[in-house]
């Protein structure tokens, strides 16, 4: 028994989601146990703070420094909160905020993992010297999650592990998305291939083949684009800041989606670059939604009218990435993240996949609002365990690599 806690904040920046987890195994046998999972809404704000970086904002160092501080507070005030009443965990993964992503080669373009170890003749390896050389013609991604594990280990007094992407970014990958080799080992089936579909602010999937032969060799992962940011920044829009988000997809459902509108947005370069791929509201984000209201003018949409199309746009993006990147479609999708909750955008995925069921990972026993701070947990235990947390076929990554920086408490 290791509990552990899982600490995430995504690109919705709509709070911190905490997990307290009783894992066993490693990978195969890896069992996991959800003892509490709370989202700890942010201070007004500082939810505000965030968004206005996530948008672009230009901060100095200092309010980069006091921001760091602020969220690293608050993720350590729900790690001990999600404790309360349960016997106190060992370890922290805390993934942080997400303030800024950048994926290999500049927005919106692959990375390229690196070459295998080749020894030179004496001196620095010459795969030293190719990993150098490749970094000064394909930059690498880069990736920034604020609040920084040193301070939550400081406050908690438990060995916290946090900046898990950097790693993988270092071997040539995206660096995201991370939960996919977490998503195979806890939910693949033995004979039915299954897409996992994350619809966070943005929507990214893990495709799980059946469980047999080399399955292992034969999973994927991918950002497919957006998840909800873009309906979320449009209910803000439309309500003056009054609503956050479109429960349950009731405004959208009562209107009707402008299907030129969505071909079109279809046509844009992310829903045709090949995975290895990631993005962030660096791509859809503030600049994105602007472009679609102003796209959407001619058609004089209602504002129910403009939800249904955004939520066609993240359906459709969804089953385009599944029939265009797959080698074969699913047997079963199973959607998490707060997407899940809106049932119109569930509806929609269901028409568009026809007989393939849309589930949710409730109905396999894996909550779908704390997939993702489970997954941290996990990847915290394996980094504790020196087992590797990428999965290089999802993030381009050179190679397999430990993921996240080990900060010791001063408890254990
Ligand atoms: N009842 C609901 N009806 C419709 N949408 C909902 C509902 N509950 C949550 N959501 C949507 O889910 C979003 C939060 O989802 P989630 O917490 O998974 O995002 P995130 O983890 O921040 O994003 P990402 O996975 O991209 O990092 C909300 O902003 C909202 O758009
Ligand atoms: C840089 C970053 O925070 N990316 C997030 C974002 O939110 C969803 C999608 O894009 C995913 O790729 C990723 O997070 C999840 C937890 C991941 O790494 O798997």
């Amino acid at each position: 028994m290791t509990y552990v806690i899982g600490l995430i904040s995504g690109t919705s920046v709509d709070g911190i989601d905490a997990a307290l987890v009783d894992i066993s195994g490693t990978d195969l046998d890896l069992k996991i146990e959800l003892l509490a999972g709370v989202t700890y809404p942010y201070p007004v704000e500082l939810r505000e703070r965030i968004l206005a970086v996530c948008a672009g904002e230009s901060i100095s160092m200092a309010e980069l420094a006091e921001l760091d501080d602020a969220i690293a507070l608050v993720f350590a005030q729900a790690a001990q909160n999600i404790q309360n009443g349960h016997e106190p965990a060992s370890l922290i993964g805390s993934h942080g905020q997400t303030v800024y992503h950048r994926p290999p080669g500049g927005e919106g373009r692959r990375g390229r993992g690196g070459e295998g170890e080749t020894r030179g003749q004496g001196g620095i390896s010459s795969s030293t010297t190719d990993a150098i050389n490749r970094v000064s013609t394909q930059p690498l991604g880069y990736s920034l999650q604020l609040g920084r594990g040193a301070v939550i280990a400081h406050l908690t007094g438990i060995t916290t592990i946090s900046n898990f992407r950097v790693a993988d970014i270092a071997a040539g990958g995206q660096g995201a998305p991370l939960v996919p080799r977490v998503d195979a080992y806890l939910l693949s089936h033995p004979q039915e291939g299954r897409c996992i579909q994350n619809i966070g602010g943005i929507g990214n999937l893990a495709y799980i083949p059946p469980r047999r032969d080399n399955w292992l060799e034969k999973i994927l992962g991918w950002d497919t684009g957006p998840g909800n940011s873009l309906l979320d920044l449009a209910v803000e829009h439309l309500t003056a800041g009054e609503k956050k988000y479109d429960e349950n997809g009731n405004w959208a459902a009562s209107g009707t989606p402008c299907h030129p509108l969505v071909e079109q947005w279809l046509n844009q370069d992310y829903f045709h670059l090949p995975p290895p791929k990631s993005t962030g509201r660096e791509l859809f984000g503030v600049d994105y939604l602007h472009q679609c209201l102003k796209d959407a003018e001619i058609y004089q949409l209602s504002s129910a009218d403009l939800l249904a199309t955004l939520t066609e746009l993240t359906a459709a993006s969804i089953v385009h990435n599944y029939q265009t990147f797959l080698p074969q479609m699913p047997q079963q999708v199973f959607l998490c993240g707060g997407g899940s909750r809106n049932l119109y955008l569930k509806h929609r995925l269901q028409i568009l996949l026809q007989s393939i069921p849309v589930l949710t990972t409730n109905e396999v026993g894996l909550s779908a609002d704390f997939k993702e701070a489970i997954a941290f947990a996990v990847l915290a235990y394996w980094r504790n365990l020196g087992i590797p947390g990428n999965l290089p076929a999802a993030t381009g990554a050179s190679q397999e690599v430990l993921l996240g920086e080990v900060c010791l408490g001063t408890r254990n």
